[in-house]
């Protein structure tokens, strides 16, 4: 049994007539699937088929949902099972596409040789002429070496492609940003920054993701320090962005005082770090942690955190908690304190889902899907090249978390991020800081 979530298509005919769907909806609904999107795919005189997404925990539950449907009877019938996800990845998410046509020998004269020698020459002259003859200042290497991708751990830089495929997508429908994935196969920090600092030359910016603990620290550190272009590892301040927007929010909604709160981090690697010292900068006083890696504890020590002993006394002493661990279902609903924020941040399995949370007593919860650095990185790296910004600063991270913060709409946690205001005003706020520090 699989223990991620899943999503698959199921084609299922009934007669047409109506009330039967409503039949499947109530089978489905009653296991507890949840119904994605609908496709009638066939209206017949007899029957209609349709092709229903559903989202569900297991493959028995799968199996489950599929005899419930077909023991409707009435000529209800699952007629396939497919995997809409895996098809949408055949040939891989992204391509590199020419921006220029060429239908004639003059086009082909302009793009290439002869006509492209004299641009290669003006450029010479004056290597900032790339910025305006070349797209590397709208290209943004998405390097990762594969040793924590999401919450499924060391899995390879090649099987985690589809993340960074993914975030290829968002860079390039959010922000108009050409993303290239760059997969490493080494971890040793010496090799990764001399890679980088290498191939850097090609970009306007670089996204370190996914890259584990502690290796990414002094790997992000050294970059930022080496090269005059953004460097940004999204899992730390990606995140810790869209944390403290979604912290902001859900203290405005249930009128608690962030200043006057006691915050827990469960899990202090990269992103909990990062989101440890993201509050503690923005004025949280007491700022708690745990973490069952001594060296991550000392690391939260060395930046002004207060250590608990245990994930209990966490949730027992914490007015708002987030997680970030890896570990699905590592917060237990008797561990959840009346009134509590939480936010239970791992992927693709949060340590407790907002629905159990809830009913525990929490008032507001939320996971990774809602609260996901989606909301940031392409708006950030949007700003910082428009202001061709030579590193990303905490200025600008902050900036950035108060245009999510004002990009909310009244009653939500953070924006859709198919919202384009939201990337739209992250993009503005950056640019605008970046171009103040100058
Ligand atoms: N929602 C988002 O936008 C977002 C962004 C980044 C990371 N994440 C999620 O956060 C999780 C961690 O990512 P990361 O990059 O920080 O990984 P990481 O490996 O750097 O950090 C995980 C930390 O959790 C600790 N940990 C693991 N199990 C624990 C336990 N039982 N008790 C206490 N501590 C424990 C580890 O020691 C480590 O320090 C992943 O699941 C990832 O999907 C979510
Ligand atoms: O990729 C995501 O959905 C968020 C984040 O970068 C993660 O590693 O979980
Ligand atoms: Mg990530």
């Amino acid at each position: 049994m699989s223990d991620i979530q899943f999503i698959r298509n199921l084609i299922i005919e009934t007669p047409s007539v109506p009330g039967n769907f409503a039949k499947v909806a109530a089978a489905i609904g009653e296991l507890k699937g949840d119904i994605g999107d609908i496709q009638t795919i066939k209206v017949g005189t007899l029957s209609t088929i349709r092709d229903i997404s559903i989202q569900c925990q297991s493959e028995e539950h799968l199996h489950t949902i599929v005899q419930a449907i077909n023991a409707i009877g009435n000529g209800i019938h699952v007629h396939a099972v497919t995997d809409d996800v895996l098809q949408a990845h055949e040939g891989g998410k992204i391509q590199m596409k020419s921006r220029f046509e060429i239908r004639s020998l003059g086009d082909l004269r302009r793009a290439y040789t002869p006509g492209v020698a004299n641009v290669c020459k003006v450029i010479q002259e004056d290597p900032e002429q790339a910025k305006y003859f070349t797209g590397i200042s709208n290209t943004v290497a998405i390097v990762t070496d594969g040793t924590a991708i999401l919450g499924l751990g060391n899995i390879g830089p090649v099987a985690g492609m589809p993340v960074m495929e993914g975030k290829s997508v968002l860079f390039d429908q959010f922000a108009g940003i050409s993303g290239i994935p760059i997969l490493l196969n080494t971890s040793d920090p010496d090799e990764v920054v001399a890679t980088v600092k290498h191939i850097h030359q090609s970009f306007g910016g670089i996204l370190l993701e996914d890259i584990g603990s502690p290796h990414c620290f002094e790997i992000e550190e050294r970059l930022k320090a080496e090269l005059d272009i953004p460097v940004m590892h999204d899992d730390q301040h990606g995140t810790a962005v869209v944390t403290l927007a979604s912290v902001l929010n859900a203290c405005k909604q249930t009128d608690v005082e962030l200043s006057q709160s006691v915050v827990g981090q469960i899990g202090l690697g990269a992103a909990g770090l990062a989101i440890s010292r993201m509050l503690m900068a923005y004025g949280v006083k007491e700022m708690c942690g745990v973490d069952r890696n001594p060296d991550a504890i000392e690391r939260m020590k060395k930046h002004g955190g207060t250590i608990l002993n245990s994930i209990e006394e966490l949730m027992e002493t914490c007015d708002i908690v987030i997680a970030t661990t890896g570990v699905e279902g590592l917060i237990k609903p008797e561990m959840v304190r009346e009134g509590q924020i939480i936010l239970a941040l791992s992927n693709p399995n949060a340590e407790i889902k907002p629905e159990v949370a809830l009913k525990a007593g929490a008032a507001y919860a939320a996971d990774g899907r809602q609260v996901n650095n989606v909301l940031g990185f392409p708006g950030i790296f949007r700003g910082a090249l428009n202001a061709q910004a030579k590193e990303i600063t905490y200025p600008m991270l902050i900036g950035a978390a108060l245009a999510i913060v004002d990009s909310t709409k009244p009653g939500d946690l953070v924006p859709h991020p198919l919202d384009p205001n939201v990337h739209a005003n992250v993009a503005i706020a950056v640019e605008r800081i970046a171009n103040e520090g100058k």
